[in-house]
């Protein structure tokens, strides 16, 4: 054989190997991961269906193919599997209220967020709700949480009422030419109070004319990548690969982000001109003791911009559920009107938001409303990285007739979350869950029943339970209220039904069937 011949006898004869070395590794590493999965991983002992131990293709086929149904699967795998399921090959799900303060614990107890789940967020990465390491979340959540205690909402009352008022006057005016997307109209409000607040002057989105623009769009473009974003996190560095799908959302997306950013320049800016703006979130953080990499554009950007997804669709969302039932339940308006009616002054002025707060049956709403607009209805686990958990609880296979004790260590280093969509369906503890009563949350002295709150997940619980709890309570309480006596007696459901409110499937937030066209109202 000539020289030249053996050498292109060789070069024929490599790729094909090198080809057949890689494929054959690939497999062979894939096989040993599955054996590794099912055989002699930690959480082997944890019931659930085989494929989601040993891979994560069925996680990926519900929330990815099908998109955002993994909660109604892992509902039904509780059902077959029991209380613990592991529905990932590193995550178990629980649905068992009573272990909530196990998972969602607080103090010392470390909790990490699980790395997968992070990855979701996507564009904001750096956000407080995104940091994946317990101590770095609990620096970050220091510097922020004294501007959301009662006593500062409480200091921030007056604007929150001065906004509302001008919303309830604007849907007079404006829902009356045409029917109008309710939650769009209740986002406009929370906007304008979170970058009131965050940068010392709110965006003005009441003020103006129409319903456009608004940041609800954008929000969703950025939640519609979380979970392409999960499953394939290199996207996130993909500018050419996502150049055609980011420039479709680019104008909303550019809107809420664009917005943002310059935000955070300016109050950057002010404080290198000497301007202090200690009284505005950001203005504060800049000036804070927080090391100096905290305070980038970026971070900074990333924390605002996950307060504004954080801030408006849920509690528009929350507001939309309770809009809904109570224009379509003549009794729950007609109880409602009444109460409220009652504590008004002579002028017709609202007392304050703590005084609301004592109304039962208002609070009796807002809870309602809470539990069935869930706050954030995919799961949301956490990894306890300092202990191993002990789980010992009863249940009833499904078609059984006699209960079954579970009892399981957990051990530390792996995720496990819960699911308001499936906690605030748990039969036992809400019956006929699926129905908007606010008479469940009162007892029979007419007063709240605390022992409910337990299982209410919709601000999460622990110590990375939702920071923005006392805002949203404030601005529940006043809007409700304003809307009870000022806007609802000339509101009507405008080509809505109830499964335009009912959870259908999520990404991250709880989403109705997609032919819906939203919650929508008109003024007569
Ligand atoms: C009805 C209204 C609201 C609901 C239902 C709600 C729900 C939640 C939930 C369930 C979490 C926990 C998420 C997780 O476990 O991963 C959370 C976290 C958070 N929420 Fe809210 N939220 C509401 C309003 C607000 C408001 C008004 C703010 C504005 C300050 C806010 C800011 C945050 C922040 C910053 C976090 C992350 C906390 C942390 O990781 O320590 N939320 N919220």
């Amino acid at each position: 054989m000539s020289f030249h011949k053996a050498i292109s006898h060789v070069m024929d004869y490599l790729p094909k190997s090198y080809l057949f070395i890689f494929t054959s590794t690939l497999v062979g590493y894939q096989i040993f991961k599955l054996t590794y999965n099912l055989f002699f991983h930690p959480l082997r002992h944890i019931p659930g269906p085989k494929l989601a131990a040993a891979t994560y293709l069925e996680e990926f086929y519900y929330d990815v193919v099908l998109y955002g149904r993994y909660t109604n699967r892992i509902k039904e795998m509780h059902e077959q599997y029991g209380p613990l399921v592991r529905i990932s090959p590193d995550e178990i799900h629980c649905n068992d209220s009573l272990f909530i303060d196990e998972i969602y614990a607080g103090g010392n107890r470390k909790r990490d967020k699980p790395i997968h789940q992070v990855r979701g967020s996507g564009t904001v990465q750096q956000a407080l709700f995104s940091t994946i390491n317990h101590d770095v979340h609990r620096m970050r959540r220091s510097a922020l949480s004294r501007f959301f205690s009662r006593a500062q909402v409480t200091q921030l009352e007056p604007k929150i009422h001065k906004l509302a008022e001008r919303l309830c006057d604007k849907i007079l005016v404006v829902g009356k030419k045409d029917p109008f997307d309710v939650t769009t109209a209740y986002s406009l409000l929370s906007s304008d109070v979170i970058s009131g607040y965050c940068f010392g002057e709110s965006i003005g989105l009441v003020a103006q004319k129409s319903w456009e623009p608004n940041f609800r769009k954008g929000l969703y473009a950025l939640l519609n990548m979380m979970y392409y974003l999960r499953f394939f996190p290199l996207l996130r560095y993909m500018g050419l690969v996502m150049a055609p799908f980011t420039k479709v959302l680019s104008a909303d997306v550019e809107f809420l982000i664009g917005t943002i950013h310059v935000d955070i320049k300016q109050a950057k800016e002010d404080k290198e001109a000497g301007i202090i703006n200690e009284k505005t979130v950001f203005g504060s953080l800049i000036e804070s003791t927080l090391p100096p990499n905290e305070k980038s554009v970026q971070r900074l950007s990333d924390e605002a911009i996950a307060l504004f997804i954080a801030a408006t669709e849920t509690i528009s969302w929350a507001l939309s559920v309770i809009t809904y039932h109570v224009l379509t339940r003549a009794e729950i308006l007609e109880k409602l009107t009444a109460e409220v009616s009652q504590v008004v002054d002579d002028k017709g002025e609202l007392p304050s938001w703590a005084a609301l707060e004592k109304l039962p049956y208002l609070g009796a709403v807002i809870y309602e409303g809470l539990r069935l607009s869930y706050g954030v209805a995919s799961r949301t686990s956490r990894v306890p990285t300092g202990e191993d958990l002990v789980y010992c609880g009863d249940w009833t296979p499904k078609g059984s007739k006699t209960s079954t004790r579970a009892e399981y260590v957990i051990p530390r280093g792996y995720a496990i979350g819960m699911s308001s969509a499936i906690t605030h369906h748990d039969e036992s503890i809400f019956p006929d869950s699926h129905s908007f009563l606010p008479e469940r949350w009162l007892d029979e002295r007419n007063q709240h029943r605390k022992e409910l709150d337990r299982s209410l997940l919709s601000f999460s619980k622990g110590s990375r339970t939702c920071i923005g709890v006392n805002l949203a309570h404030c601005e529940l309480y006043t809007l409700l209220s304003l809307l009870t006596l000022r806007v609802f007696p000339r509101m009507k459901v405008y080509e809505t039904t109830e499964s335009d409110v009912t959870y259908d499937h999520d990404i991250f937030n709880p989403l109705p069937v997609k032919t819906s066209k939203g919650v929508r109202a008109i003024i007569v």
